[in-house]
C-alpha cells in the first residue's frame, strides 16, 4: 500500500520531509500540502509534489479523503490542534517536536489517543534513530551503570525570534527525550545556570546556559546549550559509567593534512547532521501508517518531554534552584515497547 500523506507546515523541515517521502523513501506519496503562508505550500508542490492539492487549512487537509496520514511540521505552538484533529479523524500522525508547547497540551493529546484506543502518533525525536546514539546505547552495556552524562547542544546561530525559553522547548527537548531513552530513566529535578552571555546573543536570549537534570536512578546530566556558538552545528555526549566512559561518535568527515595543519570539517546544519536519522524515522512512520497505526517515540514520550521541559523553563526563571519533576502513571497503551 502507498500511504497518501498530507503535510501541514511546509517550511524548512516540512519541505525536507516532503522531499524524502517523494524522492528517498518507499511506501509514501505526498497528496496534500497546507501552510498559513500559502505561497510556501505552492512552492513545495511546484518543486517536489506536483500532483498534490494545496489546502487552505490544516483541518481541511486532515479531513480530505485523499489523505491517509498526516505530517505536522508547522510551528510548535500549532502542533496540538492538528494532532488532535488527526486523532479525531483516526489518521496516523507524525508530529515534529515539540508534541505541544506545554505539558497540559501534550496531556490532551495523550488523553485523546488513549480514548481512541490505538497508537496514531509518532513524535519526531529522530535522535533515537541516529546510528551514533544507537551505538552509544549498546556501548552502555560495557561501561557499566551510568553515573554522569556530559553533553553539549551547539547551534551556529539562531534567528532574532529565538528567546531564552526556546533553548529548552525548541533545542534541549532533543536531549530531554534522548537521555530518557538512552538511560531508561526519568527525571526528578532540573536546575539551570547561566554563565555570562556571549557577545553574539541579543537582549531576549541568555546564551549559553547549562541545564542539570537528575534522574530517578541518581544520574546527573549536564547539558550545555549554546545556540550562537558560531563555529558549527555540534552535538556532544559522553556517558560516564561504573567501568568506563562511552562517547557519541563524531559524524563521518574527511580528515585532511593541509597547509601545515590537521583539519577535520564540522557540519553547520541540523539537516545534514541528522539526515540519515530523519530518513529512518519517517520510513518507520510510513510502515506503521500503512497498517493504520504508529510506532517509534510515542505521544507519552512527547508528554514526558513536555513535563520535563516545563520544569526546565521554571528552573531558568529560578536560576540556580532545583525544580522538582513529577509524572503521572503511564497509561496501558504506552507500556509496551
Ligand atoms: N527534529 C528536528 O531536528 C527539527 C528540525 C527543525 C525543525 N523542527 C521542528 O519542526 C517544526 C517546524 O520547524 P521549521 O524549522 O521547519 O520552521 P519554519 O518556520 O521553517 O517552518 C514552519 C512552517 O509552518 C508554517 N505554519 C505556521 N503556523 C502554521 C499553521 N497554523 N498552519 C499551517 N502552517 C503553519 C509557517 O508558515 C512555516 O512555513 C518546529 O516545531 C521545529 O521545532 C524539528
Ligand atoms: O528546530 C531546531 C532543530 O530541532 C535542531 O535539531 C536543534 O538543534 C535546534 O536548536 C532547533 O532550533
Amino acid at each position: 500500500m502507498t500511504v497518501r500523506i498530507g503535510v501541514i507546515g511546509t517550511g524548512a523541515i516540512g519541505r525536507d520531509h516532503a522531499r524524502r517521502i517523494q524522492q528517498v523513501l518507499s511506501g509514501g506519496t505526498i497528496t496534500a500540502l497546507s501552510d498559513v503562508n500559502r505561497a510556501s505550500a505552492e512552492a513545495v508542490r511546484a518543486d517536489i509534489a506536483p500532483e498534490a492539492t494545496v489546502f487552505d487549512t490544516g483541518e481541511d487537509l486532515i479531513a480530505s479523503t485523499d489523505v491517509d496520514a498526516v505530517l505536522v511540521t508547522s510551528w510548535g505552538a500549532t502542533h496540538e490542534q492538528y494532532v488532535l484533529a488527526a486523532i479525531a479523524a483516526g489518521k496516523p500522525c507524525f508530529c515534529e517536536k515539540p508534541l505541544a508547547t506545554t505539558a497540559e497540551g501534550a496531556k490532551r493529546i495523550v488523553d485523546a489517543e488513549v480514548a481512541h484506543g490505538r497508537r496514531l502518533v509518532q513524535v519526531g525525536f529522530m535522535r533515537r534513530y541516529d546510528e551514533g546514539y544507537v551505538a552509544l546505547k549498546a556501548a552502555l552495556s560495557q561501561t557499566g551503570a551510568p553515573i554522569m552524562v556530559h553533553a553539549a547542544h551547539r547551534n551556529p546561530t539562531v534567528p532574532e525570534a529565538y528567546t531564552t525559553p526556546m533553548a529548552i522547548h525548541d533545542t534541549l527537548i532533543h536531549e530531554i527525550d534522548v537521555f530518557r531513552w538512552l538511560l531508561e530513566d526519568d527525571y526528578v529535578s532540573a536546575r539551570v545556570t547561566f554563565p555570562r552571555s556571549c557577545a553574539r546573543t541579543h537582549a531576549k536570549l541568555r546564551d549559553p546556559q547549562i541545564v542539570t537534570l537528575t534522574t530517578a536512578k541518581g544520574v546527573v546530566i549536564n547539558t550545555e546549550i549554546f545556540v550562537n556558538c558560531h563555529y558549527g552545528y555540534d552535538i556532544q555526549c559522553q556517558v560516564v559509567g561504573e567501568d568506563g566512559v562511552a562517547s557519541l561518535p563524531e559524524p563521518m568527515a574527511i580528515r585532511m593534512r593541509l597547509n601545515a595543519s590537521l583539519q577535520n570539517p564540522i557540519l553547520t546544519d541540523w539537516k545534514d547532521r541528522f539526515v540519515a536519522s530523519y530518513d529512518v524515522e519517517l520510513q518507520d512512520f510510513l510502515k506503521a501508517a500503512a497498517q493504520g497505526t504508529a510506532s517509534g517515540p510515542t505521544a507519552w514520550d512527547g508528554y514526558m518531554a513536555a513535563v520535563a521541559s516545563d520544569a526546565c523553563v521554571r528552573a531558568q526563571e529560578a536560576e540556580g534552584e532545583a525544580i522538582a519533576i513529577t509524572y503521572p502513571d503511564r497509561p496501558d497503551l504506552y507500556t509496551q515497547g
